[in-house]
């Protein structure tokens, strides 16, 4: 997925150089999440006292919360290799075969979007999770015969954007299911600061949590504005990242005091201004805003929901009186109640 937003969730080319420096390696510089840790290090040391494999992983929630850095971290904990594929690079079931037979005893192999697997590999996957073997076809035609080959024990994790779209019988047989959840400002803040500790950039508490305010609940977000930032200061303020200093680098580059932009105000304002606050449906939302389906549900929407300024009902999205004062207006009436915010949702929201 490419989305050239500055505050897009999604990976960007100069993310991924930094990400090796900055990506926490242990629980401990793994900030956030309290609950996902806690339970996952109770797991990863009961694992480890039995010298066996940790029970198989599935992470989702959306991009940019940590669940490929949370999938090495467990690695390192339970002190062995990852090997790391995804969904849609696993074309033929020989593909994963491969992967699986060099697994060392109670090596993690991580599979990243994990709900994209083709068929086909997701039948070799199932045997692979339940009894650690898997069966291979030798040869062609009539004289074609498989064969069952025995595993090493392992720990899959899958991670994905989407735990609705993962097949029923795939995802029971995951023993652990973990969700990542949008991070506090606090979270977020203490992810600046290490962060530009690491990479030695002078930056204050105030303009940290400015920072962190306006990263939409993202850690790949808070370290990507985090360096444009640190540009505008070295050019505007003396190097030092202040709150005035972040304050004015956020406002130049149109993210709200809220961590809106353009895209999230004119989702909000469509559904406002075309559909008279909503509800609207998600294909017609998609239509009036010359954007993918999938990039506002995967990407768009999820921290809107979660901010309140959008409600997911069953009939479709409606703007909340949040995001009508937000846009300078006076909601209507009639609003939607918190208790319409679950209505129709999937497992992944
Ligand atoms: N809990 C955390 N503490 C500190 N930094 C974090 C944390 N989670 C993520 N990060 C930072 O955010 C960056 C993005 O995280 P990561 O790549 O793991 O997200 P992801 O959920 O796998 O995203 P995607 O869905 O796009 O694959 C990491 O490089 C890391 O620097
Ligand atoms: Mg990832």
């Amino acid at each position: 997925m490419t989305d050239p937003r500055l505050i897009t969730p999604v990976s960007q080319l100069d993310d991924e150089a930094l990400e090796a420096t900055i990506r926490p390696r242990r629980f401990a510089e793994y900030l956030g999440q309290q609950a996902v840790r806690e339970q996952l290090e109770i797991y990863i040391e009961a694992a480890r006292r039995r010298g066996g494999a940790l029970d198989h992983v599935l992470i989702f929630g959306p991009p940019g919360l940590g669940k490929t850095t949370l999938s090495h971290v467990i690695a390192n904990e339970l002190g062995v290799s990852l090997r790391s594929t995804s969904g849609p690079v696993l074309e033929r079931a020989g593909d994963l075969a491969a992967l699986l037979t060099n697994l060392q005893p109670n090596d993690v192999l991580f599979v990243d979007e994990i709900h994209r697997l083709s068929p086909a590999v997701e039948e070799v996957l199932y045997p692979a999770m339940e009894d650690f073997q898997i069966d291979i076809m030798i040869g062609e035609g009539p004289a074609a015969r498989s064969i069952k080959l025995d595993l090493p024990p392992f720990t899959l994790i899958g991670a994905t954007t989407r735990a609705g779209m993962l097949t029923a019988p795939l995802r029971d047989r995951f023993g652990i299911v973990q969700r990542l959840e949008f991070y506090t400002v606090d979270e977020l803040t203490a992810i600046v600061r290490r962060a530009a500790k690491i990479l030695g950039i002078p930056c204050e508490i105030d303009g940290a949590q400015e920072i962190a305010r306006r990263a939409r609940g993202t850690p790949r977000i808070a370290n990507r504005l985090l360096r444009r930032v640190r540009d505008y200061a070295e050019v505007r303020a003396g190097g030092q990242i202040t709150l005035a200093a972040a304050q004015a680098a956020l406002d130049m580059l149109k993210i709200d005091p809220d961590g809106l932009d353009e895209l999230d105000r004119r989702l909000l304002g469509t559904i406002i201004e075309n559909f008279d606050g909503g509800p609207v449906g998600v294909e017609s939302l998609a239509a009036a805003l010359s954007e993918d389906r999938g990039t506002l549900e995967d990407v768009v929407e999820p921290y809107l929901i979660q901010q309140g300024f959008l409600v997911r009902t069953a009939r479709g999205r409606m703007a909340s009186a949040r995001a009508w004062r937000h846009l300078g207006l006076a909601p209507p009436p009639r609003q939607p109640q918190p208790a319409d915010l679950f209505a129709g949702d999937a497992l992944d929201g």
